[in-house]
């Protein structure tokens, strides 16, 4: 009887067909669930690591196939490529993707070749792929952050996705004992090889929850919150809105997505914290308030070292059509927020178009707006953009483990901006 391979393996196989062969996120993995939590990590962290890798693992296996395989053996030999630059055992990580093959109906026939392969790349891989590029970004979105930000800036960014991201914390009052990490100047605690989340110390008690540092900026620009009415008005999974009700203020958490408020609803009981959520379009929304934060859908190419199937999930087809949702979007706060109130707009973008532009055309098309320069002791001259914002991006802080790429602007509303005129009915 043919041995099984390891469950993490053949999940991370399975992940990989679903990026790369059906255009689905990673984040949709329904079929990890029956995974034991050790081995769902695993095959996540496997999965992740070959989607970085994915242009040198690429480049090592075309010396050796004749022509191309099909997409599952193709995945099957990347996961085993990738597994052994990193220093895996080749014995163990060569007859696991063997036995990975030999369980598929047509991958079967692939079996000898798998092996043959593997067992070269084993030879001369681990020296040949130091030696390889750093991956870059794919062209559709190469092309226009080079435009943006230069050559060097874009050569950095992809150091730093190929680099990954360590986990970083948002705590809700104290650091729990025996968390450890690094508290970073903007409060955030990082831990760079964290293991299993739901495994450290305070994650049961709700004490802190997951936010890259920069992701946890913009709430920070809104000032002093407590007792004001705010509304976070693209809230889930709810990052933001744990650390608008953590600040004090009185929380609404407004939602297109029904499934995506249930993460916002389980984030607050596991913390303990309060807001009122609904589910609905943000733009139907007619209540008033202090203070409005717009963390605006967006294309998301801030979070790459997170998420590396991005790229090959989406090719920049939806952004236009973001970028009017967003500009739809910043009106709508605008109505929404009381004259005098501050507004937050964020995206976790690296696209100038969904950020500094945004902000640039609402001016011209609200004579009554102004952009209030953020001051604190955390901010870098460096992430000053000129209309006022500022810019994150994923070569900053290079040397502590980098940052989200992301956007965010305080917006002042005068008397002028228009009031909303809610539905009838
Ligand atoms: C960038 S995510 C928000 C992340 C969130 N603020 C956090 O920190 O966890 C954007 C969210 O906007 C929501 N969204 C998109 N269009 C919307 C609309 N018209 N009204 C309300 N929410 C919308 C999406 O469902 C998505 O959850």
């Amino acid at each position: 009887m043919p041995a099984s391979p390891s469950p993490a393996r053949l999940a991370a196989v399975d992940l990989l067909d679903q990026v790369l062969a059906q255009g689905r996120p990673l984040s949709e993995m329904a079929r990890l669930e029956a995974l034991a939590p050790a081995d769902r990590a695993a095959a996540q962290r496997l999965a992740i690591e070959v989607l970085r890798g994915l242009e040198r693992a690429d480049k090592l296996l075309k010396p050796h196939l004749r022509k191309a395989p099909a997409v599952r053996v193709m995945n099957i030999l990347r996961l085993g490529t990738v597994e052994l630059c990193a220093g895996g055992a080749a014995h163990g990580v060569v007859s696991d993707c063997v036995e990975i093959a030999a369980k598929g109906k047509r991958t079967q026939g692939a079996k000898g070749l798998v092996n043959a392969v593997l067992r070269k790349v084993a030879e001369t891989g681990p020296e040949g792929w130091a030696r390889l590029r750093v991956p870059r970004l794919p062209k559709w979105l190469r092309g226009p952050l080079v435009a943006a930000w230069g050559p060097e800036a874009v050569a950095a960014m992809e150091r730093a996705h190929f680099a990954g991201a360590p986990l970083d914390l948002s705590m809700k009052a104290g650091v729990p004992e025996g968390l450890g990490g690094e508290a970073l100047p903007t409060g955030s605690v990082r831990l760079q090889d964290a293991g299993q989340v739901t495994a450290l110390p305070g994650f049961g008690t709700g004490d802190w929850w997951v936010q890259d540092a920069a992701a946890a900026l913009p709430v920070k620009l809104l000032g002093d919150l407590r007792g004001l009415k705010v509304l976070d008005m693209c809230a889930a999974p709810g990052g933001k809105t744990l650390q608008l009700a953590a600040a004090g203020a009185q929380v609404t958490a407004l939602d297109l997505s029904e499934a995506r408020l249930e993460r916002v609803r389980e984030n607050l009981a596991r913390t303990g914290l309060e807001a009122r959520l609904i589910a609905g379009d943000a733009l139907e929304h007619g209540e008033t308030y202090d203070a409005v934060l717009l963390d605006a859908p967006c294309s998301a190419t801030g979070t790459i070292r997170r998420h590396p199937d991005l790229p090959h999930v989406h090719k920049g087809e939806r952004i236009s059509e973001l970028i009017g949702l967003q500009e739809a979007l910043l009106d709508h706060a605008l109505r929404l927020v009381k004259p005098g109130g501050r507004l937050v707009y964020a995206t976790c973008s690296l696209i100038p178009d969904e950020g500094e532009c945004q902000v640039d055309e609402a001016l011209q098309r609200h004579p009554g707006l102004s952009v209030l320069r953020p001051e604190a002791p955390w901010i870098e001259e460096a992430w000053r953009s000129s209309e006022g914002g500022l810019r994150l991006r994923p070569d900053f802080w290079a040397e502590r483990g980098g940052m989200d790429g992301f956007y965010m602007a305080v917006l002042q509303r005068g008397e002028s901006v228009g009031d909303f005129a809610a539905p009838a009915g």
